[in-house]
């Protein structure tokens, strides 16, 4: 598991660290010069933004570092009279230049801003990095963009890598820094704000039968999904739970022709009240918003088994938040909305995306899975995970259902339903990766690649 911590929490273990804060500047700038030195590959000619605070003092004592390698360093002070004092003299000392624009450079190292960075970048500091055609190495984080969400409210560098220090920060993950090494400063934190599961960790977490197992043992999936209307949406999440693990698969609805085409062990039934058993549902792909859509929703949340709440039923519980009612509040619930979705439930999503799905998940008692390139998972507990795309090839019609059927089956075989959330978004992307492997794919492909996506995330499982 990678944490992440606020720019807060970051000051905060800063004033309890043991050294002083020079020290940690110069092990930070240090750092920033190994990392500097390894994108030059042998070439020698460095540009440095330099802002106002100890964001452009580290960029200033890395200038120091490279210069005693070797390296020719320039810096373009963006605020001179506020430069880091200690680290313009020293770069002075070691025969840094400091000019008014960057001569042609083979790095330039992005020290304007970090972590009290608020808004995009100002005029002056756009204006420079316009003109910069080597690749960014940004410190702490591309200047412009907010460390605690990610957000770029105006313009931002594009770095083609980011060095941090002590620990990662929200940023680095919800945003694209580009490669992101962590330096080591000493830094000590505690419980993270925001966490990132590894695919180890998600292939450990993966049911697979033992033994004693049998079909009901690993958990039985309901799917209440589709319509005349929408058929396919019940066949692809009934699909995803049908791969998703061995346990078996109940589908109840209006497309149950369609769905026993395609999945013929699945066992499939007109109606919820006659499907039989299951040890949690999926609702709401291609469902409708109308009233049997409704009765199916306040069905499977009477059920007193693990619910997840996708598509046009988020939409029915936000047009009509008394459905909440029929959930026995110690079933667990998983919503998993777009950022549409998010609005009509809770509201417009906002530049925090880890804020308002917290918020979300505390107000519904429940965990919100909120979509995008890089999801944002959050349990009522406060946990919290994000899972991020490797690419965005997942951004395809019908991609939603799978990922609500795979969260199903998670649910069915009793994974904590954060673990499940989480464990099928990433399974999800990686899916989306391996079968598109570079061109457009429909999510019947996205969803034939889950048991690779399975098979690898397995495969890093340590042995016992
Ligand atoms: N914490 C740690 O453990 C360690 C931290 N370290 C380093 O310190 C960095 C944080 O330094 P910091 O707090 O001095 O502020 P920093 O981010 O350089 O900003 C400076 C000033 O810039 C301004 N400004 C604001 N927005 C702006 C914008 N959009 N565009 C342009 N300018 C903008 C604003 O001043 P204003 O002009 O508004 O008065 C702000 O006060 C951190 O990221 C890491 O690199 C390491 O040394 C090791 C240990
Ligand atoms: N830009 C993107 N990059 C990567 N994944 C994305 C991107 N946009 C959407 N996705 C993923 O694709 C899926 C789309 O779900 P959804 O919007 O519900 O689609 P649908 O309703 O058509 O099934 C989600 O898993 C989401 O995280
Ligand atoms: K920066």
């Amino acid at each position: 598991m990678r944490g992440m911590w606020t720019a807060a929490e970051v000051r905060a273990a800063e004033e309890r660290a043991p050294v002083a804060e020079s020290v940690l500047m110069r092990r930070a700038a240090f750092g920033t010069a190994t990392v500097a030195l390894s994108m030059l590959d042998g070439r020698r000619r460095v540009g440095l933004l330099v802002g106002a605070g100890n964001n452009g003092g580290d960029a200033l004592w890395a200038g120091y570092f490279l210069r005693r390698r070797g390296v020719r360093v320039y810096a373009v002070l963006l605020a001179p009279e506020r430069a880091h004092r200690a680290g313009l003299a020293a770069f002075r000392r070691a025969g840094g230049r400091v000019v008014d624009l960057l001569p042609e450079v083979d790095l330039v190292v992005d020290g304007i801003v970090g972590l009290s960075g608020r808004g995009g970048l100002r005029p002056d500091a756009v204006a420079h990095v316009e003109r910069v055609t080597a690749p960014i190495l940004a410190v702490d984080l591309p200047s412009g963009l907010d460390a605690d969400t990610g957000a770029a409210s105006g313009r931002h560098v594009r770095a083609a890598v980011t060095v941090t220090f002590g620990c990662l920060k929200p940023v680095h993950a919800l945003a694209d820094c580009g490669d992101v090494r962590l330096v080591d400063i000493g830094l000590s934190v505690d419980s993270p704000y925001l966490s990132e599961l590894t695919s180890a960790e998600i292939g450990a977490l993966w049911p697979v039968p033992g033994r004693s197992s049998d079909k009901y043992t690993q958990g039985v999936t309901g799917v209440a999904a589709g319509s005349s209307v929408y058929p396919g949406a019940a066949v692809l999440a009934t699909g995803a739970a049908v791969l998703g693990t061995s346990g078996m698969v109940r589908y109840a609805g209006a497309a149950a022709e369609a769905v026993r085409a395609r999945w013929p062990e699945a066992i499939c039934t007109g109606s919820i009240t006659d499907a039989g058993r299951v040890q949690a549902w999926v609702v709401g792909p291609g469902l409708g918003t109308g009233s049997s859509a409704e009765a199916a929703l306040r069905t499977v949340l009477e059920a007193g088994v693990p619910v997840c709440v996708d598509a046009d039923a988020i939409t029915l519980l936000a047009t009509n938040p008394s459905l909440s009612d029929a959930r026995d509040p110690a079933t667990p619930l998983v919503l998993t909305p777009h950022d549409r979705e998010f609005a009509r439930l809770a509201g417009a999503v906002g530049d925090d995306r880890v804020g308002a799905a917290r918020r979300a998940a505390a107000r519904f008692d429940a965990v919100v899975l909120l979509k995008g390139h890089a999801t944002v998972i959050a349990a009522p507990d406060g946990r919290t995970l994000v899972n991020r795309a490797g690419s965005s090839w997942a951004a395809t019609a019908g991609s939603g259902d799978v990922l609500s059927g795979l969260i199903g089956a998670l649910l069915a075989s009793g994974t904590d339903p954060l673990l499940a959330a989480a464990g099928a978004a990433h399974v999800h992307t990686l899916a989306a990766d391996l079968a598109a492997s570079g061109a457009p794919i429909p999510a019947s492909s996205l969803l034939a690649a889950v048991p690779d996506a399975v098979r690898t995330v397995r495969a890093l499982v340590p042995s016992e």
